[in-house]
């Protein structure tokens, strides 16, 4: 509407001089005076209103996408690699949250103005406006559609390439010894390079396309002047349209292809933002590996877990990992189960912490089913020392308190002398404020073992569960942190899952596990003679 007022205003000037007549142009100039802060108060509107709905989304996709995540994790979530998790969290996201300012509000843009400036030429003449209706149909449905089918695979290729790409990424970073060792020819960084190459080649073909198709937006606009000047030069001539008229057309004509003018990038990136979609969808949409029961029942004061008859089998898992499992984990009783490799103990610990759901039989905590128990305040009454603990890429004293955030500096220090880690940490420049490296690479094993054993013992539950957890000690010193252990935790329920013989003397019931299934049990007097002497 400026550049047509505009237009118009300069033409009737000229029409008016060369007439030699008088004109009222006050109107005309406060007119172009008011559009061209209309203007401004417009972009600055569609920014306020398109940035404000974006941030809105924003607020609310993150936080729910993250939500839906973590009753997946750990079992259902296996399968996922650690980058492509934060490809999704963040790419995908990030495509999403944009769907608003690049596709909605263009589309909407277009339609109004569009819509507007055709009938604004209506009211003039007929043809201009079907002619500049069919050059905008042209620039805002003929080149996105365009834009849309050459666009779709690069696009799609994009969406699913980051993210197999970032995974790529983060486990060279992770696995970067091994490599150095196992892949001196660098075949991992080449299909990373590859990969990336490929990533690369396919931004470029959009970037390509998107430029020739605002190109192809632009000529549409110029063919529009040239098209309304064509048609309406006969008609000046006729006396059937104003001579001031006529440019002002032309020039709204031209205008109102900035509202189409984003039209192709927005179809273009319409496949990659449904494919983040799509991707989204898939992993929230999982169903959780335990059954979420409507409405939970608050846990008993105290108690210890008893299973009964528990079963257990993995999806797609030909024979059952655990079956008929009778176990009884009660208040100052120490349980011991051992086994060979693959016989199933790592998946009883599953089971107690309610990542998993057994398929047979039941858990108990204080009498009452666990199913019936919000699992993270099931969680509360168990202190897990596990396989594979994760140290954080951080001090000791944080490392520590990820299992009391408020826990006291002599506590901290006790749990460290019970787990037999305290001279180390003294012996440190830096002391609980060592930094201990990523996953803690800058300790070693038996140490990184032992300072997550006293990040077990710091939490105060009623149930302590110990997987190997004196994995990577020598004899003399696993003897004398397995007594500390045992008898700091004299008032716990213990279940230590081991194959070593440290402590096992010290159990009120040794359990083995073959197969799935309790092959024996009874006193450390009865099954000792029976186990290997490792
Ligand atoms: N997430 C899983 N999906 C499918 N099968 C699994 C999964 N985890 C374990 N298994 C299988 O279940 C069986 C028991 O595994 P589990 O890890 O419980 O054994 P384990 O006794 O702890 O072994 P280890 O002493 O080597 O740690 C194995 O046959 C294993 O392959």
């Amino acid at each position: 509407a400026l550049m047509a007022a505009s237009g118009w205003f300069i033409t009737a000037m000229a029409l008016a001089g060369v007439a030699g007549a008088a004109m009222n142009t006050f109107t005309a100039s406060a007119g172009i005076r008011a559009f061209a802060l209309l203007r401004t108060v417009g972009r600055y509107g569609e920014r306020i209103v398109g940035h404000e709905a974006t941030l809105r989304f924003v607020a609310r996709l993150r936080p729910w996408f993250f939500a839906r995540l973590v009753p997946l994790a750990p079992a259902a979530l296996e399968d996922q690699r650690s980058g492509d998790l934060l490809a999704r969290l963040k790419s995908d996201i990030d495509r999403l949250e944009f769907a608003f300012l690049r596709i909605l509000s263009p589309l909407l843009a277009a339609l109004v103005v569009g819509g507007a400036a055709v009938g604004f030429a209506a009211a003039y003449d007929g043809t201009i406006a079907l002619a500049v209706l069919g050059l905008m149909l042209v620039a805002g449905v003929g080149l996105p559609a365009l834009a849309h089918r050459i666009g779709a695979g690069p696009a799609r290729r994009i969406a699913d390439g980051t993210g197999a790409f970032e995974a790529g990424l983060v486990d060279h970073l992770e696995g970067r010894a091994d490599l150095a060792v196992y892949d001196p020819r660098g075949r991992h960084r080449a299909r990373l390079d590859a990969a990336s190459a490929a990533l690369l080649a396919d931004e470029g073909r959009l970037a390509g396309l998107a430029a020739a198709t605002a190109a192809g937006v632009g000529l549409c606009a110029q063919a529009a002047l040239v098209a309304v000047l064509l048609i309406g030069a006969p008609r000046v001539l006729a006396g059937t349209l104003g001579g001031a008229d006529w440019p002002m057309l032309a020039l709204f004509a031209l205008a109102a292809f900035d509202a189409v003018a984003p039209l192709p990038l927005a179809f273009q990136t319409l496949p990659a933002t449904l494919a983040s979609a799509r991707r989204l969808f898939a992993l929230v949409d999982r169903p959780p590996p335990v059954p979420e029961a409507g409405a939970f029942r608050p846990l008993p004061a105290e108690g210890g877990l008893a299973f009964a008859g528990v079963g257990l089998t993995y999806p797609g898992a030909a024979r059952p990992a655990l079956s008929d499992i009778h176990l009884t984990l009660s208040p100052g009783r120490h349980v011991a189960v051992v086994g060979p490799s693959g016989s199933g103990k790592s998946s009883l610990v599953a089971l107690a912490l309610r990542f998993r759901a057994p398929d047979a039989g039941t858990i108990t905590y204080g009498g009452m089913p666990v199913a019936e128990m919000e699992p993270d305040a099931l969680r509360r009454r168990v202190a897990v020392l596990g396989q594979k603990d994760h140290l954080f890429s951080d001090t000791i004293l944080d490392n520590l308190r990820v299992a009391d955030a408020s826990a006291s500096p002599d506590r901290c220090a006790a749990a460290c002398a019970t787990a037999g880690i305290l001279p180390f940490v003294e012996s440190q420049l830096e002391g609980f404020d060592t930094f201990v490296g990523a996953h803690g690479a800058r300790l070693s094993g038996g140490e990184a073992r032992r300072l997550g054993l006293s990040r077990t013992l710091l939490k105060d539950a009623p149930i302590l569960i110990l997987d190997e957890p004196t994995e990577g000690l020598d004899a003399v010193t696993e003897q004398v942190v397995m007594d500390q252990v045992l008898d700091a935790a004299r008032h716990q329920a213990v279940l230590l899952i081991t194959h070593r013989r440290a402590g096992l003397e010290r159990m009120d019931e040794i359990v083995l596990l073959e197969g799935g299934r309790i092959a024996a049990r009874g006193t450390p007097a009865q099954m000792l003679p029976l186990l290997p002497q490792a």
